[in-house]
This record gives C-alpha cells, sequence and structure tokens, in this order.
C-alpha cells in the first residue's frame, strides 16, 4: 500500500459539502487505513460571512504497491450517453451495470425512497430521472425492497453519494445496481432534463456507456422505440401463485388496521407488478393473500372464494393488456374488488371507459388528492403515465378522487358492482400516511358484502 495526495477540492465536491476555508486549497493526504472516506468537522466561513460546522471528508484510497495510480489514462470526466429522442446528448458518469438501454424517460420528485422507487415493477420500461440532487447516501437495505428485482431501465441523477451512511444500509448504491445490471448515470443536468420533460412530455432516450456507437446511431434506436402499446406486465408478474404472510412492522401501528384484524379476509392478488408494502398493508389489515400470476383465469380465481380481489400496480400502457382487461371484466360483480394504480387504469377500461397517456405523469410523494364526497385532502405518493379519462366512463361510476395539481382522476368507486380504485399508492409512506385508509376501506367494504350475504 502506497499513501496517496488527492486534491482536496475533488474531494469536497465529491463528499457533497461545500466550500471549507480549511481544506479547499491544497491537498489531503490520504491514510493507509483503508475506509475510503472519514468525515470530521470544521469550522468555515460561508459565503455570507457566517461561521458555520461544517463536515469535511478526509480521503484515504488504497492503491496497490507498485502501482501509483488507478485511473485509467487518457483521462475522461465523462464514460456514459444518454441520447433523447429530441436530438439532445447528456453526457454524465456511469455507474452500477455498463452496456446500452432504451427506455421512456420521467422524473421522479421524491426527496426520499430511491430504494423503493428502484424496486417499484411499476417503472419498467422507464429511466427514473431523480429531481432530488445527491442520491446514494443511505445505501441499500433489504427491507426496503418493493420486489425482489430493480425491472426499470435506468437511473439517472445529479450527484452519486461517495458515501454511505445508514445503520440499516448493507449495501453501496453502485454495488447493487451493478449486481441487478441496471444502468445509472451521475453527473447530469436533472434540473435541464426535468425542465424540458415538463414542457415537451416524456421522451424515449438511449442509456450507453458503449463508445463504439456514435451519437446518430444511438438517436436512431431512441426514434425507434416506443413503450405506447407495449404488454410490460407479463415481464414483470409472478409465474405461479403464492400465499403472501408478511405484515408491516411497528412502526405503522399508528393506523386503523390493528382494530380492523379482527376477521380474517380471504384475498386474491393479481400481480401485474405488485409492490411488496400493498400486501403487507393487506396482511396487517387482517387478509389472507394468494397472490396469482396477470393470466390467471378468473374462473380459477373466483373458485378460491375469496372475499375481494385487489388489482395491483404494473407497469407500461394500459391499453396494451387487452387480456387483463377481460380478465378484470369477468370478475366485475362477483366479489368487492379494489384497484391500485395499473388496477385502477384496468378496472376503468373493463367498466367501459378509455385511458390516455398523460403529458409527463405523476411521479414523486407529495401529490395532493382530494376525496370529493368529504372534501378531505391527502398527500399522496404517484407513480403514473397514463389515468382514466372520467368522460367516458359510464353512469352509475363516481369518480371519488381527483388530483389537486391537474384535476386529473385519482379514484373512482362503482358501488352496485363492490368496485373502489385509486390511481395513487396507499401502501407507501413518503413521510404523510395520508392514503393508508383505503385499506381499511376495501376491508370494509369486504365486511359489508360478507355480511349481506349472511
Ligand atoms: N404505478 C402504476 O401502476 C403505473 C400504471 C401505468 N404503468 C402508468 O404509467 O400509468
Amino acid at each position: 500500500m502506497a499513501t496517496q495526495l488527492v486534491p482536496a477540492a475533488t474531494i469536497l465536491l465529491s463528499g457533497h459539502v461545500g466550500v471549507s476555508s480549511k481544506t479547499s486549497l491544497g491537498f489531503v493526504r490520504s491514510s493507509l487505513s483503508g475506509n475510503l472516506l472519514n468525515f470530521s468537522r470544521e469550522k468555515i466561513s460561508t459565503a455570507c460571512g457566517r461561521t458555520a460546522i461544517r463536515p469535511i471528508v478526509k480521503c484515504s484510497v488504497q492503491v496497490a504497491e507498485g502501482n501509483t495510480t488507478s485511473v485509467k489514462r487518457p483521462y475522461t470526466t465523462t464514460d456514459s450517453r444518454l441520447v433523447l429522442e429530441d436530438g439532445s446528448i447528456w453526457r454524465g458518469k456511469s455507474f452500477g451495470a455498463t452496456g446500452t438501454q432504451v427506455a421512456e424517460v420521467v422524473f421522479n420528485t421524491s426527496m426520499t425512497g430511491y430504494q423503493e422507487i428502484l424496486t417499484d415493477p411499476s417503472y419498467a420500461g422507464q429511466f427514473v430521472v431523480m429531481t432530488v440532487p445527491h442520491i446514494g447516501n443511505t445505501g441499500i437495505n433489504s427491507g426496503d425492497e418493493e420486489s425482489q428485482e430493480c425491472f426499470l431501465g435506468g437511473l439517472i441523477i445529479r450527484t452519486l453519494s461517495p458515501t454511505t451512511s445508514n445503520w440499516r444500509a448493507t449495501e453501496a448504491l453502485s454495488d447493487y445496481l451493478e449486481k441487478k445490471n441496471v444502468m445509472g448515470i451521475s453527473d447530469i443536468d436533472t434540473r435541464a432534463i426535468t425542465r424540458r420533460l415538463r414542457q415537451d412530455g416524456s421522451l424515449v432516450g438511449v442509456l450507453t456507456t458503449d463508445s463504439s456507437l456514435s451519437d446518430e446511431d444511438v438517436l436512431q434506436m431512441a426514434r425507434n422505440w416506443s413503450i405506447v402499446g407495449k404488454d410490460l406486465i407479463s415481464g414483470v408478474s409472478c409465474k405461479e401463485p403464492y400465499e403472501w404472510k408478511d405484515s408491516t412492522g411497528e412502526d405503522w401501528e399508528f393506523s386503523k388496521a390493528a382494530g380492523a384484524a379482527s376477521d380474517t379476509f380471504n384475498v386474491v392478488a393479481y400481480d401485474f407488478g405488485v409492490k411488496h408494502n400493498i400486501l403487507r398493508r393487506l396482511a396487517s389489515y387482517g387478509c389472507k393473500i394468494t397472490v396469482v400470476p396477470s393470466t390467471w383465469p378468473a374462473s380459477e380465481v373466483l373458485k378460491l372464494n375469496p372475499d375481494g380481489i385487489l388489482f395491483s400496480n404494473g407497469p407500461g400502457d394500459p391499453s396494451a393488456v387487452p387480456y387483463a382487461v377481460e380478465t378484470v371484466r369477468d370478475i366485475l360483480g362477483q366479489v368487492p374488488v379494489f384497484g391500485i394504480c395499473m388496477g385502477h387504469q384496468l378496472l376503468g377500461q373493463a367498466l367501459g371507459g378509455k385511458t390516455f397517456k398523460m403529458k409527463f405523469g405523476h411521479h414523486g410523494g407529495n401529490h395532493p388528492v382530494r376525496h370529493l364526497p368529504t372534501g378531505r385532502v391527502e398527500i399522496s405518493s404517484q407513480n403514473h403515465n397514463y389515468a382514466v379519462d372520467p368522460a367516458t366512463l359510464p353512469e352509475g361510476v363516481e369518480v371519488t378522487h381527483i388530483n389537486l395539481n391537474d384535476g386529473t382522476c385519482a379514484g373512482l368507486t362503482f358501488p352496485a358492482m363492490k368496485v373502489m380504485s385509486i390511481q395513487y399508492h396507499p401502501e407507501s409512506s413518503p413521510g404523510p400516511h395520508d392514503a393508508d385508509p383505503a385499506f381499511y376501506d376495501f376491508v370494509q367494504m369486504m365486511k359489508n358484502n360478507k355480511q349481506g350475504q349472511s
């Protein structure tokens, strides 16, 4: 091992700690400890003349004996490209997997929860631009996964945290993405991309680390691809039915679930790309859950004599999966049903309505939704690019919720058919848990239905 001098300014930038009067000049001598980065604190003068305490980063780099540098020559500051279908090219640094990937680019405004986003199967076919500029600092832990895989196309971020600092973390984000074969690109002007997407709408892009591909080749690849009309559900759904038992932990005990759990309800959950916390919340509300693949026939599901059926969230264009709409239609009216996100869009179609593609969709953790019957406003987590057009719904179907940012339909009910659905995510906890009572409402619908039958 040898000691290496590392420019302090570089360390400070990558450590996301601002400018320190002491260490912005000169070099920091790294130790031989083998730890990548160590923090300490010091007094600094801020731009406005005040004094503040900021952490500073000291860097220790392992360098093998006789090998003075591990940096590849010629030096490059970028080794990955994102090419959008509008012809713009964004150069940055690769992390996670390498290769070439095409997907639709969407932006997510959540301040936290990158791991839940990475493992939400509804992002299949999409690159997620995180608008929060610093990603990776809390690492990865096994408790926050929303599914076992990362189905999204890739992750586009401003800055990748060089350190992982969380007591639950077992792994660094870049190692995890490499293992999951998901590409990431950092050092991208995510604000500029977000503004472009807000103005022009979602765009298809290609992410590549392959320097043998010309910009023109990559651009053509982006222009030849579309997410519209593709069945992405079949790529993420389970292959065989299974029982789900796990429930949420004590951090969710504030909710009505504890009281509702006195009865047991048999629920069949259609897996269109189901997020695990949906299943955990249902289990906490006293449901015994059987998860079935997206293609499981309605007749087989009804043979299980369920008290209720869940139609889960899922990726892609809801109008591209007529087989799933058919299944939902075969079930309508027979048992209480609850649709979440893709499930809501499938229910809307099964009831006779149509879905449409939104300009750039809703992806974030603070979308206000109004429950029209009560006027109650929920702060919700959302992830969708399509919506149900209420004007196309038949009489009897009521819009129960609207998104207050743009007035789009965020929930439906059709009491005669025992249907309820919401376009957003009651299982998420982006801070508030305002939408959790939706599970309670589903349980009440099953309870009332059971009592009506007896
Ligand atoms: N989260 C979801 O279920 C998303 C539904 C659908 N893929 C959409 O983008 O609208």
